[in-house]
This record gives C-alpha cells, structure tokens and sequence, in this order.
C-alpha cells in the first residue's frame, strides 16, 4: 500500500531546511538572542495551562517556517484526522490507533468499522470505577473476609510502565492505606521482593496484558497464583485475589480468572498508549474514579489542542518538529528529559517506551530503508539529581543534547524555600546551557589562564522549558498527551509506523528456544555460532 510520499530527504521543505541549516545550523544562541531579544516572548505557545518556551533552541522564523512547510508537505495533517477518524494507521498491523477514543467524552462518537466505540469505553470505565469503589472502601472482600490492603500490578512493558509512572506522579493524591507494587521483570527478585512483607488474605493481584501471553507477565502471574494459594489453600480464592485487565478473555479464562472479574480494552490501544484504559485500573485504584477521570479529561483537553490548533501555536507539533531538526540536521542522538518534579521521576522512563519503541524503526510505511535518522533515544532523570550526576557532558561534553525541562509554579509539598530553589535551577540550567560563560568571563574573574580551557562553558545547548501550575491529574493527561501526539508527527514525517514493534519479536522468539537447551536434562544439540553456543554451556555447567 504505497503512501504517495517521497523519501524525507527528497521532500522541497526538507531540501530548504538543508540550506538554510548550512546558513545557521553554526549560529550561536547568544547572537540569534542578540539579533532578536524578542524570540523569548515570541516563541512560546500555550494550551490549557501547559507553557512552552522554545525560545533556547537554535532555530530562527524561517527555520519555523520551513519546518512547519515540511508537516504540510508530509501530510501531518491528513495523518492526525486520520488517526482521529479511526483509519488503520498502525499499517503493518492492520489496526485502527484510537488511544485518544479512551479520554473522549460520552456522547462523542468515533466509529470503527461501523461501529461507535466510545459507550464502550464509558462502560468499562464505569465498570472499573464501581470496582475501585468497592475496593477503595473496604467492601470488597478477600478470601478470608479480610479488607484488600496490597495491590500487586503485574505487567510488564506499556502494562506496567504507565502504571507505575502514573501512580508515582499522582502518589499525592492516592489513597494511603492501601500500598501499590508492581512487577514486571521475569527476574524472580522482583515478584520476591514485591510480596516480601505482604499478607496474601489482604493483596490483591492485577495481571494487566493486552495479549495475556506475555512471557514475563505470564510467569510472574502463575508464581503469584501459587503464591496466594499456598497461603488461601483454596481455588476459589483466585476469584477474590486476581483480576485481569486484558483483550484476550480466551487466555484469561484459561488462567482461570473469571472473566467477570476481567477490564478489557481493544486492539486498537497499542500497549505503550494503554496507561488510560483498564491498563490504569492500579492508576484508579490509588487516586479513584473522580481523580481519574480528571486525568482522561485532559488527555481530551490535549488530544482536540492538536486537533484544531494551527501547527504554528501547536505545541505538540512543536515539539515534534523540533526533535526532527536537531535529529535529521544536527545529527542529535538522543533527546534529555529533565522533570523538576520529584513526582515524575519515573516520567523518563515512560517516555522511553512511548518515543523509542514508537519511533525506532528503520524503515517507511512503503518497506523502504528510510533516508534520515529517526527515533532519538530518550533518556533522563528528575532534577536536580540529574545535576550532579550527568549534567556535566551536557554542558561541557562534545555531543549536542536537546533537553526538555519540565518544572511548575507550585509544589504540592511546600516545605520552606525548597521550591524556589529548585526551579531556580530549572532557569539557571537552561540559561547556562544556552549561553554559556565565555573565555573573556572566566579570565576576568582572575582564573589562571591553563585553566581557563576547562571552565570555558560553550553554550549553544538547545532547551525547551515546560512549565504548569502544579502536577494534577489533569497536568498529567495532558504532559503524557503531548508527548503522544510529538511521537505522531515525529513519525508521521518519517512516514514510519510509530504504532507497530517487530524490533521485539526476534529476541523473545530466540529466547523461547534458549529456555529449552538451557533447562534440557540431557546435553542440548545446540545449532547457534560459537559464542551463544559457549555461553549456553558454561551457563548449563555452573548453573
Ligand atoms: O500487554 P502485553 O500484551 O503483555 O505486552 C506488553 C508489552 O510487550 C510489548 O508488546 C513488546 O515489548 C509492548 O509493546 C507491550 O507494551
């Protein structure tokens, strides 16, 4: 199925961009700041509370311009209705992509195949909703009569990272006397470490797998079983202590959880865009229905900015542009994202999966090798931590690191001075990354001149600043929203599937066949090259 595009690299904006990068890709913040001290107010956009500051990055109106003609060109627009509308984007899977039908608001219609599946999602998020109540008050029971006290997540990839960032995000709002765990490597410690101090009369176990076949998942959830029962004794107990949030009730029937106790959602909720469907059930049940709901509105309030808002004040379309600049002409391996938000410290993590499995492919919806780069890695820690750790390559080491710095008006812990303080640091770092401290400076403060080389901060280091009132749900929804809709139009001027993840099939299939030489009681005929075939023996021997 041809998409009529050409090859990013042949398209008439891409060709500008590639002149015109030769005019200023070597100009430096301080003179585009000096030869025009207004970019600081101007290159700003707003939605519903979420300010961005691109002004600190290395682009001039034309630049702007010119990227802005290349989402046309690339037909980002056609892309987003078509998301929207429910067509089969995800191209390689046959699948509509229609995370943004999980925050739509009753009453509003997205059809699919002739049919409308929003009262759907209302139905399950109502469901969800009455089962949170219960829990959340006591009135759902274990096994033995006992309040469920533990809710043990168990998921792995967009079944788990979303949970865990979201519940991390939104702690200050989650109900305290319940305690949240979430497993997910196949590594036993984690399931081990997870139940340590818990008792299996009060715990309950949400086994969250879009497919249900997950290797990782599925083990994890049968050791749990196991777990539960060897303390309840009774089968009837998996009724109480397990339910599953899955689009597979087949498989999740033959675990043996009834499918009463079962939250689905549907194929077209890619794993990595599920943390707002019954994958968030953990999410709900740590801040309740109210608070979720909060969240999936503003998720909508970001999904219909991107909809209806002119790319040039769009600021998911901004912010996806720009990773396209610094990635396809600056030639950027990576993007840092940088909360100043204690709460968000699992937000990097998140967004690695969202972006990298999104974005990591190498070829075009048309089969053919693409012919820039294309998914940045992401990567990143909560400030100020980041600080005194990483910080000094950004600063002074050889490669260029776009960074997002992400910071708010308010903290929802106001201790002392401890705020200012720490979003000072969110201006001064984003300062000190763009303008740096020139020879001339750091000799007239007196310092010797062999040292001077080494305290000579370049600058010329691109920032974004987002900035919001305070983390709420609703903040969340919308930070996690944008970061979405950068990922689509990163990708749709790619013209890559951002929706598919081939890239993780050949390992986990390989693998299948390594459990069985690994765990064969007699010596395994092993087909692979020699050093596969010497580390699986000397695995085998020392085992
Ligand atoms: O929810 P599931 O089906 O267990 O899948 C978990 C994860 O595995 C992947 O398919 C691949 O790692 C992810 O896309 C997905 O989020």
């Amino acid at each position: 199925m041809a998409t009529q595009l050409a090859p990013v690299g042949e398209r008439k904006a891409f060709k500008a961009l590639q002149t015109h990068f030769q005019q200023i890709g070597g100009k430096h913040l301080r003179e585009l700041f000096a030869e025009d001290p207004a970019r600081g107010d101007r290159f700003t956009a707003e939605t519903g509370g979420i300010f961005l500051d691109y002004s600190k990055n290395r682009i001039t109106d034309e630049t702007l311009k010119l990227l802005l003609q290349l989402a046309e060109e690339s037909g980002l627009r056609e892309k987003i209705e078509a998301m929207f509308r429910g067509d089969k984007i995800n191209i390689t899977e046959n699948r509509a992509v229609l995370h943004v039908a999980l925050r739509a608001p009753k009453g509003e219609s997205i059809v699919l195949d002739g049919e409308d599946v929003v009262p759907a999602v209302h139905e399950v998020l109502d469901k969800m909703s009455a089962f949170a109540d219960r829990v959340r008050s006591g009135e759902w029971k274990g096994h033995t009569g006992k309040k469920i006290r533990n809710v043990v997540n168990i998921g792995i990839g967009g079944s788990d990272l979303g949970p865990v960032m979201a519940y991390e995000a939104l702690k200050f709002y989650s109900q305290r006397d319940l305690t949240f765990r979430f497993v997910s490597n196949v590594d036993g410690t984690d399931f081990a470490e997870a139940v340590e101090d818990l008792d299996a009369e009060e715990t309950l176990f949400l086994v969250a797998s879009k497919t249900f076949t997950t290797l990782e998942t599925m083990t994890n959830a049968h050791t749990a079983r196991d777990w539960a029962l060897a303390k309840l004794g009774d089968e009837k107990a998996v009724a109480k202590h397990f339910v599953a949030i899955s689009t597979n009730a087949k498989e999740v029937a033959k675990f043996g959880i009834d499918t009463a106790n079962m939250f689905g959602f549907w194929d077209w909720v890619g794993g990595r865009y599920s943390m707002d469907s019954a994958i968030g059930l953990s999410t709900m049940l740590a801040i309740g229905p109210d608070n979720f709901r909060a969240m999936l509105a503003g998720f909508h309030e970001m999904d219909v900015h991107f909809r209806t808002t002119p790319f040039e004040k769009n600021l998911p379309v901004l912010l996806g542009l720009l990773t396209i600049w610094y990635t396809d002409f600056f030639d950027a391996q990576t993007v840092a994202i940088l909360p100043y938000e204690q709460y968000l410290k699992r937000f990097p993590a998140y967004l690695q999966q969202l972006t990298m499995e999104s974005n990591g492919k190498h070829v075009t919806l048309d089969g053919e090798l693409v012919d820039t780069l294309t998914g940045p890695i992401y990567w990143g820690e909560p400030g100020t931590n980041g600080q005194h750790s990483f910080y000094q390559l950004i600063h002074q080491g050889t490669r260029l690191i776009p960074c997002d710095f992400i910071g708010f008006y308010k903290t929802l812990n106001p201790l002392g001075r401890h705020h200012d303080m720490l979003m000072a640091n969110v201006f001064a770092q984003a300062e000190a990354l763009a303008f740096g401290k020139t020879a001339e400076q750091v000799k007239a403060e007196g310092t010797p001149d062999w040292l001077v080389p080494h305290r000579v901060f370049e600058g010329n280091r691109p920032s974004n600043t987002i900035l919001a009132d305070k983390l709420t749900p609703a903040v969340l929804g919308k930070l996690v929203a944008l970061y979405e809709h950068a990922v689509l139009t990163q990708g749709a001027i790619w013209n890559i599937d951002s929706f598919d993840q081939w890239g993780v099939e050949l390992g986990k299939v390989l693998a299948q066949k390594i459990i069985g030489e690994l765990e064969s009681e007699t010596e395994p005929k092993l087909a692979h090259d020699t050093s596969t075939t010497n580390l699986i023996q000397r695995y085998r021997k020392n085992k």
